[in-house]
């Protein structure tokens, strides 16, 4: 099928990379000249395991432009991925979606083209994409359009870190709409990964035995709340867990063999229940704000969701507040932190812990150290206030350090060697931000080993 994906960002790009992988003609249009210059140079403006790969695999059937006429006119599907960050007030601000569903809608010429939204959007969105897309075509057409397109709303569940796994191997996929013919569509444009009867590429083999792949139809409002429900419940399990994290510290328990003890049963489920600094990103913060402010709309509260980004910013302050009762002082204490990016396998910084942490520690005097195997060069562009504060070498964050917190699991974290990172530190105290490190064998090293739930 022709497809056009609007946005290269880590949901457009994922979409439109996998799709030209299982055989789609894809163009791709963003309005980032630099990025479009990139990516039409084989090279991926972020950082996603195997999208060099895959870009490489899919070459021959994708084309990246800014130009929407050749973009949208050919396309039997055009899906919109842009950007939709949180207002002041909570509700997302829509204006990029506004502009793309204008671009979208005067260029559609074909028989009949289905417009996705796959942008995390307030329930009713999709109507209102809708209508932008009527107008436009209206205004640039002269007449009234007749059945040329139908707007469907098929939001996205990727993890970044995980984007192309994700998306060739969903848990499920959701299609909100109210049309059999964009159902039809649909259907068949996934029919690869529904059936799973794609040769999955070598370096991303299927993780084990996935059945076939259930598509959830819906209208077009519950695919709206489920993507906003999927996320929340995703973001209060994890409050869940650091809450209860809190109390067994002050009881004596392990707050892993707790979440172990709980995880085992089925209908609570081991993932997203690892305790620690909490969550960050772009979207759960963004989207827990939405769905309280949607409520809000409706004169509805939510205060289960509300409680979970409360409990989320403490552990934050709580990083802090375990420092200052360790080191009794902050004011010209040398504290390094490990890792920058919300979490390991991504260099985006959107609503990271560790931004928040730093500065709440300068604030308070601290001279601080920070370091991310891949996030530094992008840390430079986006944080310039901050990059007196970076490390070159991980060396850098534990010499003379007073304490180090682990805030990212990156992987090369966990075998750094410590034994002779120890030696370096003024006191070598290490807050283990996200229970990723072995507490016996540090403290073995000499390391006084802290965590958020005191054990
Ligand atoms: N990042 C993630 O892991 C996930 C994000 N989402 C949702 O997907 C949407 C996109 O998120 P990201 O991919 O992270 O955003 P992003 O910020 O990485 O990418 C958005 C892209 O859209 C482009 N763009 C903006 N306006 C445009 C226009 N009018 N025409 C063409 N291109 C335009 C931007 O230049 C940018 O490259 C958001 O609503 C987000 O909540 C959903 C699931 C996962
Ligand atoms: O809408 C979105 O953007 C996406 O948001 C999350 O994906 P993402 O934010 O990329 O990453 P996650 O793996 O969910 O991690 C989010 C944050 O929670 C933290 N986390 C995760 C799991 C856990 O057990 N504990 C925990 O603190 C991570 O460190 C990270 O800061 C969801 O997992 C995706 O399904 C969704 O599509």
């Amino acid at each position: 099928m022709r497809v056009c994906v609007v946005g290269t960002g880590y949901v457009g790009l994922t979409t439109g990379v996998s799709l030209a992988f299982l055989g789609h003609d894809v163009t791709c249009v963003d309005l980032d000249q630099a990025k479009v210059d990139l990516l039409a140079g084989g090279r991926s403006p972020i950082y996603e395991p195997h999208m060099d790969a895959l870009l490489a695999d899919s070459a021959e059937r994708m084309t990246f432009t800014t130009d929407y006429s050749i973009a949208v006119p050919d396309a039997d599907v055009v899906f919109i991925a842009v950007q939709t960050p949180s207002l002041p007030d909570g509700n997302p601000d829509l204006k990029y979606l506004r502009s793309a569903a204008e671009s979208v809608g005067k260029h559609i010429s074909g028989e009949f083209t289905v417009v996705i939204n796959k942008s995390t959007v307030p329930i009713g969105s999709s109507n209102w994409v809708d209508s932008i897309l009527r107008e436009s075509f209206e205004r640039t057409h002269e007449r009234r359009s007749d059945g040329e397109f139908s707007v469907a709303s098929n939001p996205e569940f990727l993890r970044q870190g995980a984007a192309i796994q994700d998306t060739l191997y969903p848990d499920r996929i959701v299609v909100g709409s109210d049309n059999p013919r964009s159902l039809d569509v649909l259907n068949r444009l996934y029919r690869e990964i529904l059936n799973q009867t794609f040769t999955p590429p070598t370096y991303l083999p299927r993780p084990g035995e996935l059945g076939a792949v259930p598509m959830v139809s819906t209208d077009l409002a519950s695919a709206e709340l489920i993507k906003y429900a999927a996320n929340a419940f995703l973001a209060l399990k994890i409050s869940f867990a650091n809450e209860i994290g809190q109390l067994a510290g002050k009881v004596g328990a392990d707050i892993s063999q707790v979440t172990r003890g709980i995880g085992l049963d089925t209908r609570i489920g081991p993932r997203f229940l690892q305790p620690g600094i909490g969550w960050g990103g772009s979207c759960f913060g963004k989207d827990t704000a939405a769905l309280i402010a949607t409520a809000a709309d409706y004169h509805h509260s939510m205060p289960i969701v509300t409680a979970a980004r409360e409990v989320n910013q403490l552990q934050r302050r709580l990083v802090v507040d375990r420092l200052l009762d360790e080191l009794r002082i902050l004011k010209g204490r040398r504290i390094g932190l490990l890792g920058l990016a919300f979490k390991p396998n991504t260099d985006d910084m959107r609503d990271a812990p560790a931004l928040d942490i730093a500065r709440m520690l300068i604030d308070r005097g601290a001279r601080v150290r920070l370091h991310d195997p891949v996030a530094a060069e992008r840390f430079r562009r986006e944080q310039p206030d901050l990059v007196p504060h970076l490390a070159d070498e991980v060396e850098d964050v534990f010499d003379d350090s007073d304490a180090v917190v682990l805030v990212t699991e990156w992987s090369q974290y966990l075998d750094l060697d410590w034994a002779k990172l120890a030696s370096l530190m003024r006191t070598p105290v290490i807050l283990d931000g996200r229970h990723c490190l072995d507490p016996q064998r540090l403290t073995k090293l000499g390391y006084r080993y802290l965590s958020l739930t005191g054990r």
